[in-house]
């Protein structure tokens, strides 16, 4: 893979003034040429003296990208890793980027996908890279940066990972050192802060990058990318170890879904800008299985917290396994069935809590309340990405999958989900398609809203839809959820990541501002596509001078 050369030379009259970042230092990470191959490092790096066993987990069978790069020319850019550790400077645009738009928007996700010559397995395994677009009078400013996780500056100093990743463990070398390895799991001491999820911006304006360890909380600075260090929770709460990857983030607090492992339940706390204090709102327990349900991201409406209970539980035999397990850190007990609970943002208090439909969802869309004539509420609506209470989705996330099946009609089915959850005592709730998954080629995921009315009745959504054949979601859809209609931007052979929607100010209308999305182009180029929101037609692109690696989930910050 560190035979492809990095484009920047060839594209500097797309630079202005900055020129590339490279530092011996972190070189070892980006390219053969410079790299030190693991003779050079020398086995007392790689393997334990005594027992000449690895210390790392092998790497999987072969080197998947140096096959795909024959396949494809080696030029999709989505699962190829970023090959420096940062670079910044100005872009060029074609077409227009409205004037209002002023501000920056970040972009976090899992760029790089390989220390050395070891190569990670699954796309959340990455380490995080942070992307920039920064928007001034039509002209558009870019960066990107690596994001130092202590995960991260271990790996780079000691050549293999030294973290629990999503998917990955360090190998013990001995059955000391697995005992020892179950003490600091249970400590969380094992388990990595590489914060490749999302990135938020606080009420108080600090910025933090997230995933779904708690440790994983990175302050950056939106401006130089800079990690400016751990972001530390003064509450008790740090020792449930694990929270929600997408927080619900306003102006005036964060909220945010605990896990517990141990007595199975989520906790559901809320922080005040200004503060690292994280205070319980309240507490449900788990209705079946032996560990709640993964909760990657959770809805909200104006006056509740909606605690999803998946049926695809944390594992905690599959937490301390070294080796990737089907399920990864998960397992699937569609005997635990499936609820949705309902509590009150204020008093904590559960309101209703009902039995659904078996689901699978990584991603809430948004929900609200749904009133009689009298304003009563009588039911919550909460929408997801939901993939048909099938796990495959998740194998299908690996990257040799990613690179391996392009073009390939692989991927599974998803729709948009729509949970009706009764408010009236009534034991169940239901979950049907929002609009025919026909609509958006029967794949969706990676959403977004307008902001404005999150917990509100809302109309649009947009997401990536799929035009297949695909692999991957490879649409940015717009969806309208009344008309129960759909709007496609597509090219071909290119991975575009969430569409990210950003209001215009004073708008009136739920659609009008734009979409940013960061595509991974099939000829190994990076750029942002903008897109008009009412007509959904392109508006701009803003060409980054080298490929981007797939990203996951951004935040906007306007300009003062
Ligand atoms: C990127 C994404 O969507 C999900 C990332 C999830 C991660 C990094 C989860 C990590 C975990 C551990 C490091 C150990 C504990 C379990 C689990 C939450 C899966
Ligand atoms: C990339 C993804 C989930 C990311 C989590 O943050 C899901 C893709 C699903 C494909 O349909
Ligand atoms: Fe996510």
């Amino acid at each position: 893979m560190a035979s492809l050369s990095f484009p920047l030379p060839k594209t500097s009259h797309l630079l202005s003034g900055v020129q590339p970042y490279s530092h011996a230092e972190n070189c070892s990470l980006f390219g053969r040429s410079i790299l030190r191959s693991r003779r050079d490092i020398g086995d007392s790096m790689v393997a334990n003296i005594a027992t000449k066993q690895p210390l790392i987990a092998p790497a999987p069978p072969p080197p998947p990208l140096e096959k795909e790069e024959a396949r494809n020319n080696g030029k999709l850019a989505a699962w190829t890793s970023i090959k420096q550790e940062k670079w910044e400077g100005e872009v060029v645009v074609e077409g227009e980027i409205p004037s209002w738009l002023r501000g920056t928007y970040l972009r976090n996700g899992p760029g790089l996908w390989h220390i050395g010559d070891y190569h990670f397995r699954h796309l959340f395994d990455g380490y995080a890279t942070l992307v920039k677009l920064h928007f001034d009078g039509g002209r558009a400013r870019a960066a990107h940066r690596q994001i130092e996780s202590e995960a991260y500056k271990a790996a780079r100093s000691r050549q293999r990972i030294s973290y629990r990743e999503f998917s990955e463990a360090p190998r013990p070398d001995n059955f000391l050192a697995y005992i020892g390895e179950l003490a600091s799991l249970f400590s969380g001491a094992s388990l990595t802060d590489n914060a490749n999820t999302g990135v938020v911006k606080l009420g108080d304006g600090r910025v933090v990058c997230l995933t779904e360890t708690q440790k994983g909380s990175i302050v950056i600075d939106p401006g130089s990318l800079e990690t400016l260090g751990k972001f530390e929770y003064s509450d008790p709460f740090g020792g449930l170890l694990l929270h929600s990857a997408h927080p619900i983030v306003t102006e005036t607090e964060f909220l945010t879904l605990l896990p517990d492992l141990v007595n199975p339940g989520y906790l559901a706390v809320r922080m005040e800008p200004g503060t690292n204090e994280r205070r319980v709102i309240g507490r449900v327990n788990c209705r079946g299985g032996p560990t709640p349900g993964w909760v990657h991201s959770f809805p909200v409406t104006e006056d509740y917290i909606i605690v999803p209970e998946m049926p695809l539980r944390y594992c905690l035999k599959n937490l301390l396994r070294s080796q990737p397990t089907p399920l990864y850190k998960f397992e699937w007990h569609p005997d635990s069935k499936a609820f949705m609970h309902v509590m009150c943002r204020v008093s904590g208090r559960l309101v209703a809590s009902v039995e659904v439909p078996l689901y699978v969802t990584f991603h809430f869309i948004n929900a609200y309340e749904q009133r009689d004539e009298d304003g009563r509420v009588v039911a919550i609506i909460a929408d997801c990405c939901e993939h048909n209470a099938d796990t495959s989705i998740l194998d299908k996330l690996t990257l040799q999958n990613l690179r391996s099946s392009i073009g390939q009609d692989v991927l599974p089915d998803a729709r948009v989900g729509r949970f009706t959850i009764p408010m009236d005592g009534r034991p169940y709730g239901k979950l049907e398609a929002a609009l025919d998954p026909a609509e958006h080629g029967r794949g969706m995921d990676m959403c977004s809203i307008n902001p404005l009315y999150l917990g509100k009745m809302y109309r649009f959504a947009y997401a990536c839809g799929a035009r297949r054949p695909c692999n991957f979601p490879n649409t940015i859809t717009k969806i309208d959820l009344v008309e129960k209609k759909t709007e496609n931007w597509y090219a071909e052979g290119a991975v575009p990541s969430e569409p990210f929607f950003v209001p215009r100010p004073g708008a009136a209308d739920e659609d009008d501002g734009v979409v940013i999305s960061l595509v991974s182009d099939r000829n190994g180029e990076g750029y942002a596509v903008l897109l008009d929101g009412p007509t959904f037609q392109e508006i701009a692109r803003a060409k980054f001078p080298y490929g981007l690696p797939y990203g996951l989930h951004g935040c906007w910050i306007p300009s003062e």
